[in-house]
């Protein structure tokens, strides 16, 4: 490309018909309304505009989750578009933070032009910049801190799109200022729907759900982010179901700290290495097993029954143990859990694995989970790694998390229609909440006789 030579600046016109060009709707939905006032009179202009108001707002309020999912991130986007990112507003800060440059000739000012505007969550908006040349997205990142205040916002992150066009992702606000409280025990078994388990909420303030029958699970979370709170709602949440042997719990602990807890309710418990294959390894037999058991009775699927209950693995630090030794376990326990993410769904054989840091050890055995959760992590990196391609640019920015007790919890999962990601918080469960846990299926136990067997 020639290097511009020309002392004089586009003309103003000019200016104003690639802006028109740029955004046709500006003119058209005006242009369109005044036409049909015109053409089929004001009245019933007016009734074709009330009719589609009113039918958004029965949409709103009739069905929530297509709402939210569809209808609003559009709507959100363009009121934003229209108000907050307008381009006075917009040059303002980014001039108070040095973020546009000067054409040497023509001593014009080049700002990066907003090319999309997205706002998937209410409190977060993406928007792409198509960067002038002599910008490149380090300059963001060295001037966050400052455009952060500059747009009166909560946190900003900067991703890299494609040559001369950036990713802002803009938090505008912190949805969950307070701890969830951990959820209730119910009595009855009738009270608990495998397939859909509270474990705490979303930023819109519903309740977030996990399945635990017939889905796996992959929490990511640096230390102190808040993992176990998931594991430890769910199980509360399914108390009853443990307590009368619906659900067995296969517990790998090499950590150690609040699961060991659960040692005594767990149908099978380890915590050294070795000890943590072996447990697979048996987990991998029961799941052969109830396969024959199928294949002989003509059956396909699970019904969770005494007779045959829903198996649930839980390895924590999955990354320390598929790192761990010589590599013979990481070679078998990548080969089992292989066999138990493809194939223990049909035999009600589920898992769950947390890790803290999603590795190239960790990478491969991450896509036999169907559900992914990430919650803080420590680089940029790790949120694609968990949640899949463009999670970061779509709003997931768990690396920038701050980390203090205060956002413990604190995730994102991505939603399954629209592949776009949810800001969650899980519930807490303290040490006396644990302790509720083990009392309650150890008393419901003993008095349906029913016995703990613990490895
Ligand atoms: N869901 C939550 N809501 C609010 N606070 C929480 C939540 N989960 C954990 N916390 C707080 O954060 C602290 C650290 O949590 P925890 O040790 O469970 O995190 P973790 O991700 O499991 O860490 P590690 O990998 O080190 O075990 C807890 O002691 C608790 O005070």
């Amino acid at each position: 490309m020639n290097t511009p030579q020309s002392k004089r600046a586009m003309g103003r016109e000019i200016k104003a018909a690639v802006w028109t060009a740029r955004h046709p709707g500006a003119i058209l939905t005006p242009g369109a309304a005044v036409t049909a006032g015109l053409e089929l009179g004001w009245t019933t202009t007016g009734g074709i505009v009330g009719g589609t108001a009113a039918a958004l707002c029965g949409w709103y309020r009739a069905h929530p989750d297509t709402f939210d999912a569809y209808a609003a991130p559009r709507m959100r986007a363009w009121r934003r578009r229209w108000s907050v990112y307008l381009g006075p507003r917009w040059h303002a800060a980014l001039r108070a933070c040095d973020l546009y440059t000067i054409h040497r000739k023509t001593g014009e000012e080049r700002f990066p032009r907003i090319i999309r505007v997205r706002s998937y969550s209410p409190t977060v908006d993406t928007l792409w910049l198509k960067i002038p040349a002599g910008q490149h997205a380090r300059q963001f990142e060295a001037r966050l801190p400052e455009l952060t205040e500059a747009l009166r916002v909560e946190r900003i992150a900067v991703e890299r799109v494609k040559p001369g066009v950036i990713g802002l992702v803009i938090e505008r606000s912190e949805p969950f200022t307070e701890t969830i409280d951990a959820p209730d025990m119910p009595h009855e078994t009738d009270a608990v729907d495998l397939k859909s388990v509270y474990v705490g909420e979303t930023e819109y303030g519903h309740d977030w759900r996990l399945p635990v029958l017939g889905q796996h699970t992959f929490i990511a979370g640096a230390t102190g982010a808040g993992k176990n709170s998931i594991v430890l709602s769910q199980l509360r949440a399914i108390a009853p179901l443990i307590r009368d042997g619906l659900v067995r719990l296969w517990l790998c602990d090499p950590k150690q700290m609040e699961f060991a807890k659960l040692a005594s309710i767990a149908y099978r418990y380890a915590a050294d290495e070795g000890a943590c294959s072996e447990l697979v390894d048996e987990f991998v037999d029961d799941l052969r097993s109830v396969q024959r058991t199928f294949a002989d009775n003509g059956k396909r699927k699970i019904t969770v029954s005494r007779e045959t209950p829903l198996n649930l693995l839980i390895v924590d630090e999955i990354g320390a143990l598929l790192a761990y030794g010589d590599g013979s376990i990481a070679r078998n326990l990548r080969k089992q859990l292989a066999i138990v993410g493809s194939q223990g769904r049909a035999t009600g054989h589920t898992m769950t694995a947390l890790v803290q840091e999603p590795t190239k050890d960790t990478v491969p055995v991450r896509e036999l989970f169907t559900t992914r959760i990430c919650l803080r992590v420590t680089s940029a990196a790790h949120v694609d790694m968990v949640l899949g391609e463009n999670a970061r640019l779509r709003g997931a920015i768990a690396d920038e998390i701050p980390n203090h007790e205060g956002t413990a919890g604190i995730g994102y999962v991505i939603r399954e229609r629209t592949r776009v990601p949810l800001r969650v918080r899980a519930a807490y469960v303290n040490d006396t909440e644990i302790d509720q846990l083990v009392t309650f299926v150890h008393t419901g136990r003993q008095g349906s006789g029913h016995l703990t067997v613990v490895a």
